[in-house]
């Protein structure tokens, strides 16, 4: 089967990566002449200035993590202007443990208003973004392992139909509003301008603004935002000196919510 395969992911902090190139890698090898998988990561803001366009030639696993209930509102723009052209693919989210409520719905609509054939759809578990305990180091060897069989039944499908209906999956239209957390008098709180702080850990080492997916440090003083932060994670937890941290309230108190109500182990859904 002449067909390539490309993993196209936003991942601040790695998980949403790792679980579209499994399943990327996967369907390559199964294709009769596999080729290297061809990697867009628009992870970092210069990326998501390039236009990017497939052909029906190409099989697209494109993943996103899932920000309050719904694919991330700053990744919009960006995914509306990729081309589909009637190629094959694979919505994928990637949640950490609470719900992905109407995130894969969303992202099925946006691949296929913009020309992409739906194949299948799965939603996956990794570590939140907000902590180190919450679906802690997944997605992991279970994860990774349910990533490759739907990889299988991915190419199977693709082999042996042409024609692909539309995809039913989990999720309500119209879209549910963006999931906001509660402050202690049960209220919804905004916490989209918390920002991280930074402390004397620091070694000035830049790595923080290399990876926002914002850009919104300031390389001259990296204590300084430039832009939004959207609480990805990124310069948190890749700090090698645990240099940046949340203090808001608010925040934290949404944190250790999250932490104690959504415990129990989800696994990942797949629609195929
Ligand atoms: C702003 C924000 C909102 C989030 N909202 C949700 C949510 O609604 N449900 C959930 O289970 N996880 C939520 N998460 C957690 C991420 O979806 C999860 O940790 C994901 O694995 C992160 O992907 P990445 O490692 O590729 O960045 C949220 C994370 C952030 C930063």
């Amino acid at each position: 089967m002449k067909k390539k395969t490309n993993a196209m992911y936003f991942s601040a902090t790695d998980t949403t990566k790792k679980i579209v190139s499994r399943i990327a890698e996967k369907i390559s090898e199964n294709l009769d002449k596999p080729s290297a998988v061809n990697v867009i990561d628009f992870t970092l803001p210069d990326v998501r200035k390039e236009p990017v366009s497939f052909t029906k030639e190409d099989i697209v696993v494109v993943g996103v993590p899932v920000y309050a209930g719904r694919v991330p509102n700053v990744l919009l723009k960006y995914l509306n202007s990729v081309k589909g052209n009637d190629a094959l693919a694979i919505p994928v989210v990637v949640y950490g443990n609470r719900n992905y409520d109407d995130a894969l719905i969303e992202l099925r609509d946006i691949l296929e208003l913009n020309g992409f054939k739906i194949v299948a759809g799965g939603a996956f578990i990794g570590e939140h973004s907000f902590s180190k305990m919450l679906a802690k180091d997944r997605p992991d060897e279970k994860d990774m392992d349910i990533a490759s069989d739907f990889a299988i039944r991915i190419y199977k499908k693709i082999t042996t139909q042409d024609n692909f209906q539309i995809l039913n999956v989990k999720g309500n239209t119209p879209y549910r509003k963006y999931y906001m957390p509660k402050n202690k008098d049960d209220s919804p709180v905004d916490i989209r301008k918390v920002t991280p702080k930074t402390n004397s850990n620091c070694t000035d080492c830049k790595l923080c603004a290399d990876v926002c997916p914002m850009g919104s440090i300031d390389r001259e003083d990296v204590s300084k935002l430039n832009g939004i932060c959207i609480k990805c994670g990124a310069c948190i937890k890749k700090c090698p000196s645990q240099a940046k941290f949340y203090d808001d309230a608010d925040y934290l108190r949404h944190k250790y919510e999250l932490e104690i109500d959504f415990a129990a182990r989800s696994e990942p859904e797949l629609f195929v």
